[in-house]
């Protein structure tokens, strides 16, 4: 079984991975906090609330890379950004599920996932990575008359909006439709908008309270609606998924995969 590492180990993401990875017995061999932190030494899976795992957290460094092979990153876009150096120069492999990258910033993983294999993908569930399929056949039967949303909601402590999920059922949709996302794309309305341009995949971001994750894709025509949405109750549903990539992951090539991939839907569409 291939030693996994969690960096971040004490997000939120972090602390589900650390329960799932015990819950399924995994080889989890590290987990790290950034240098400096209040919680170095503390056991990853106490501070999980999973009990003792004998594994104390370390900081993330050139020294803990090398303590597993393959890492999973849930941290947030800079900070991951500088554990794909580090996995690069100890050629690890790397899960990673943080959103919110700019172009640029895709492109920097990009450029990594030629050296060393890399799974990127902005959710891990298999409900929402089924409905990206769904959307496409929703897309092509109702998208030329109907409006077509896509709305999501998160806790209050989420940083990036709208979700990555969201941005890939849009580019999802767009795709099917032939439209370029970045032309038909409207973020938030305000004001007197007029009536709306019929070609424009809308985004709309809900933030509050504990909410782990909901996605609905509108398809809005007169005369009937079709709503396809996907509800997370569990950060666990998101660590189950990363846990499966990182050991998908073992011994395959350089290359930046997808969850699709991982999972085996890539023959649905
Ligand atoms: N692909 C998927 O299926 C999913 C993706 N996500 C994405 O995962 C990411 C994390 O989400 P979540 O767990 O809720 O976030 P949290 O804020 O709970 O955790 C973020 C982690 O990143 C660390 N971190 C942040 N900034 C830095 C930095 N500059 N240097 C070092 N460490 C840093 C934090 O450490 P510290 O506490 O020390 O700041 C913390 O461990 C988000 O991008 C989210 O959208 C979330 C769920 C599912
Ligand atoms: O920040 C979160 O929590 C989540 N982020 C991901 C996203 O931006 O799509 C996935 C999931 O919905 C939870």
């Amino acid at each position: 079984m291939p030693a996994i590492g969690i960096f971040g180990a004490n997000g939120r993401m972090g602390r589900a991975l650390v329960s799932v990875a015990k819950e399924q017995q995994l080889n989890l061999t590290a987990a790290t906090v950034r240098a400096g932190s209040g919680l170095l030494g503390v056991d990853a899976g106490e501070l999980a609330g999973v009990g003792k795992l004998a594994l104390p957290l370390t900081a993330t460094g050139p020294d803990s890379i090398t303590q597993a092979e393959i890492w999973v990153d849930f941290t947030m876009p800079e900070a991951m950004l500088a554990h794909l150096e580090l996995a690069v120069s100890a050629n690890k492999a790397m899960v990673i599920g943080v959103t919110g990258l700019t172009d640029a910033q895709y492109a920097r993983v990009q450029q990594a996932a030629k050296h060393i294999p890399i799974v990127w993908a902005p959710n891990m569930s298999v409900g929402v990575n089924l409905l990206l399929h769904l959307v496409q056949t929703a897309a092509k039967v109702m998208g030329p008359s109907a409006d077509i949303e896509i709305i999501e909601a998160h806790h209050r402590f989420k940083k990036d909006a709208p979700s990555g999920t969201a941005m890939a059922i849009g580019a999802s949709i767009a795709k099917a439709l032939e439209r370029d996302l970045a032309k038909v794309a409207v973020y938030g309305r305000e004001g007197i908008t007029g009536e709306r341009e019929q070609q424009t995949i809308g985004f709309a971001t809900v933030r509050g309270g504990d909410i782990i994750g909901d996605h609905t894709a509108l398809f809005a025509d007169l005369g009937e609606r079709l709503e396809i949405t996907h509800k997370a109750s569990s950060r666990n549903t998101f660590a189950q998924g990363a846990l499966r990539a990182a050991l998908w992951l073992q011994n395959k090539q350089a290359g930046l995969y997808s969850m699709q991939q991982v999972l085996g839907l890539t023959e649905l569409s």
